[in-house]
C-alpha cells in the first residue's frame, strides 16, 4: 500500500447558491520516494483535493460527501480535529504558491522558522535559532546567518520559498504537497525551487504530491501524472508514456499549451 491512497473521494461546497463538486470519485496515490503530479485547468479540483489530504478546506461550506484518504492506512477523514493537528506539519507538510502570504511580514524570517522548530522539537530558544540556520542552510540559502535576521521583504522571492521550504521540512514530513511552488517565481528560479524540491527529495525519501498547470514542470520532476477535469480523473499513468502518447483529447490539449518540455 502507498503511503498516500485516494480513493473514490468526493468533495463539495455547499455554498448559498448551491452545490460545487470540486472532486467527483478521484483516486491517486503516491508512495515513499515517488513524485505525483496533479495537472488540470483552472477550478478542475487541483486544490481543493490537496488541500483534503489535511484536511484543510474549510468545512463548512467543505462537505467529503464520499470515498477515503488513507495516510499510512489512517483515515484523514475519520480523524479528530486533534490528530489532524497532530499530522499537519508532522507527516504532511504544504509549501503554497505565494510565500509572501504565509510569512509573517513584521517578524524575522530566521524567529519565523525557529517558532517551528520549537513547535516540532521543544527545542530550547538558542537550540530553535541555530536549527533554524541549518534549515535555512539546507534549503539552499546562500549565508544563512545573515538571512536568519531579515525580513520576508527583504528577500528575493526564490528565496522566500526556499525560507518556506526550510519551515515545511523542519518536522521531516513524509508527505510534501507543493501547491503551484513556482508559480510565482521567474522561470531561471523556478528550475532551481524544482531542482531543490528533487534534490531533498532523494536526500529524505518523501512522497511528493505536486499540484501544476505547467506541464513543463511535470516533465521535469514528476514521476506519474494525474490529470484532472471537472473533478474527474480523465487519464493517469507514467510522465513519459502519458506525455508522448495521451489518450484524451484533454491531456493533448493541455501538452499543447505547453510551449517546450524538457527532463532534468
Ligand atoms: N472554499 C470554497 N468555497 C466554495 N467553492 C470552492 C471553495 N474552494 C474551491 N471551490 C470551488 O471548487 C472548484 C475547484 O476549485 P480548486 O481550487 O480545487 O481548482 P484548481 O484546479 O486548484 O484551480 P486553480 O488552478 O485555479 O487553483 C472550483 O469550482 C472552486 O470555485
Amino acid at each position: 500500500m502507498s503511503l498516500l491512497e485516494i480513493t473514490d473521494l468526493s468533495i463539495e461546497f455547499r455554498v448559498d447558491t448551491g452545490t460545487v463538486t470540486a472532486a467527483d470519485g478521484v483516486s491517486l496515490s503516491v508512495a515513499e520516494g515517488e513524485t505525483v503530479a496533479l495537472v488540470g485547468e483552472s477550478g478542475s479540483g487541483k486544490t481543493a483535493t490537496a488541500l483534503s489530504v489535511l484536511r484543510l478546506n474549510p468545512e463548512p461550506p467543505c462537505v467529503y460527501a464520499g470515498g477515503e484518504i488513507l495516510l499510512d492506512g489512517r483515515d484523514v477523514l475519520k480523524l479528530s480535529e486533534k490528530d489532524l493537528r497532530g499530522i499537519r506539519g508532522n507527516d504532511v507538510a504544504m509549501v503554497f504558491q505565494d510565500p509572501m502570504t504565509s510569512l509573517n511580514p513584521v517578524k524575522r524570517v530566521g524567529a519565523q522558522v525557529a517558532e517551528v522548530v520549537r513547535k516540532h522539537q521543544g527545542a530550547s530558544r538558542a537550540a530553535a535559532r541555530a536549527a533554524a540556520v541549518e534549515a535555512l542552510r539546507e534549503a539552499g540559502i546562500p549565508d544563512p546567518e545573515r538571512r536568519a535576521a531579515q525580513y520576508p521583504h527583504q528577500l528575493s522571492g526564490g528565496l522566500r520559498q526556499r525560507v518556506m521550504i526550510a519551515m515545511a521540512l523542519v518536522g521531516r514530513p513524509r508527505v510534501l504537497i507543493a501547491d503551484e511552488p513556482t508559480t510565482a517565481l521567474d522561470v531561471t528560479v523556478q528550475a532551481q525551487i524544482l531542482e531543490l524540491l528533487v534534490d531533498l527529495q532523494r536526500r529524505h525519501g518523501m512522497a511528493i504530491l505536486l499540484i501544476t498547470h505547467d506541464l513543463g514542470v511535470v516533465a521535469e520532476v514528476a514521476d506519474r501524472v494525474v490529470v484532472l477535469k471537472s473533478g474527474r480523473v480523465v487519464e493517469t499513468g507514467e510522465v513519459v508514456p502519458l506525455f508522448e502518447a495521451p489518450r484524451e483529447d484533454y491531456t493533448r490539449e493541455l501538452l499543447r499549451a505547453t510551449p517546450k518540455l524538457e527532463r532534468v
